[in-house]
């Protein structure tokens, strides 16, 4: 008997799904929150949250400052309690996950916080090894092979010995995102990429973003006040307002949404500039920024 019979070609396998190329709007959930509620105090912060996050799909989260962003973006990390509501991440309830899976679930994703979050006592290297050490057994000279090959992707090779205090804020940033990536997470975290960075470091910074996703297929959560970055890079953007979400959906939905709350939104920057008569006569005299 034959022991490997050929397959005829109606009997081939399916293949399995490649997650990179999926519709962002149609693929998996990686992230699902039910009806979230949440309070400080007395004072009830995030009002009936409902949202999904798919495989590969960038989603920035957008809204006023209070809105909720920061909060929203700490329950998807498992770092605060809800009054109410699910949090699913990676199909696990993270409300009701013990430490050692939410450990577990902690390993699949990366976070870029908004000012580095890099410690000043340890070189640039260093710090982007520290999740290899906290979360694997690896030996050092493989985190450093791992950790270099993540420098490289985000434009810091060769500044391994660098501190923290020596860096720009660009570098800062790549270096927040490099470490965030070194795990190769199935879904990304930033707070405020490229906020505070001059518009072609911020430009860079996106589309590092765009890049890493296009190359791995992650998903990508960004909380950002950025809105030429918010166009720039998303799939979907969520706005929040007082706690609500007011929508969520396409970039060019979202800017064709009459909501005049959303419209308020999407035209600060704009008003902002209006009414900044110093960056007013720059332009008149063609002086450049400080
Ligand atoms: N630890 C806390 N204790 C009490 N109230 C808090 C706490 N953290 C945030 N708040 C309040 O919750 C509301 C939402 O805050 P949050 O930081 O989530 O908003 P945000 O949209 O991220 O704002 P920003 O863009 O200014 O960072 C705000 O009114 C804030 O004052």
């Amino acid at each position: 008997m034959d022991p490997m019979p050929h397959a005829s070609p109606e009997e081939t396998p399916p293949r399995p799904p490649d997650p990179a190329a999926r519709d962002a709007h149609g693929g998996e959930v990686v992230i699902r929150v039910r009806d979230l509620v949440t309070h400080y105090g007395d004072r009830q912060i995030l009002k009936n949250v409902s949202l999904d996050v798919h495989a590969g799909e960038i989603l920035v989260i957008m809204g006023g400052s209070g809105s909720g962003k920061s909060t929203l973006l700490n329950h998807l990390l498992g770092l605060l309690r809800p009054t109410s509501g699910v949090i699913e991440v990676l199909g696990k309830d993270i409300n009701t996950s013990k430490e050692s899976e939410l450990t577990e679930i902690r390993r699949k994703f990366g976070v870029a916080f908004q000012g580095g979050a890099l410690f000043s006592s340890m070189n640039l290297l260093e710090n982007i090894m520290l999740p290899l050490y906290e979360h694997t057994d690896l030996d050092r000279r493989t985190m450093e092979i791992m950790a270099r090959m993540k420098m490289e992707v985000v434009s810091l090779s060769g500044f391994d010995d660098l501190m923290p205090a020596e860096l720009s804020g660009g570098m800062i940033k790549r270096a927040a995102l490099a470490r965030a990536i070194v795990m190769d997470p199935r879904i990304l975290f930033c707070d405020e990429p490229s906020a505070g960075l001059d518009p072609v470091v911020a430009a860079n910074i996106d589309d590092l973003i765009l890049d890493l996703r296009d190359a791995t297929g992650m998903s990508v959560v960004v909380v950002t006040h950025e809105l030429e970055s918010a166009f720039k890079i998303a799939d979907r953007i969520c706005v929040l307002d007082k706690g609500k979400v007011l929508t969520i959906a396409p970039v060019d939905e979202v800017r064709a949404n009459p909501d005049q709350r959303i419209q308020n939104l999407l035209n600060r920057r704009t008003e902002e500039e209006e009414l900044d008569p110093e960056a007013y006569l720059r332009r008149l005299t063609g002086e450049k920024e400080p």
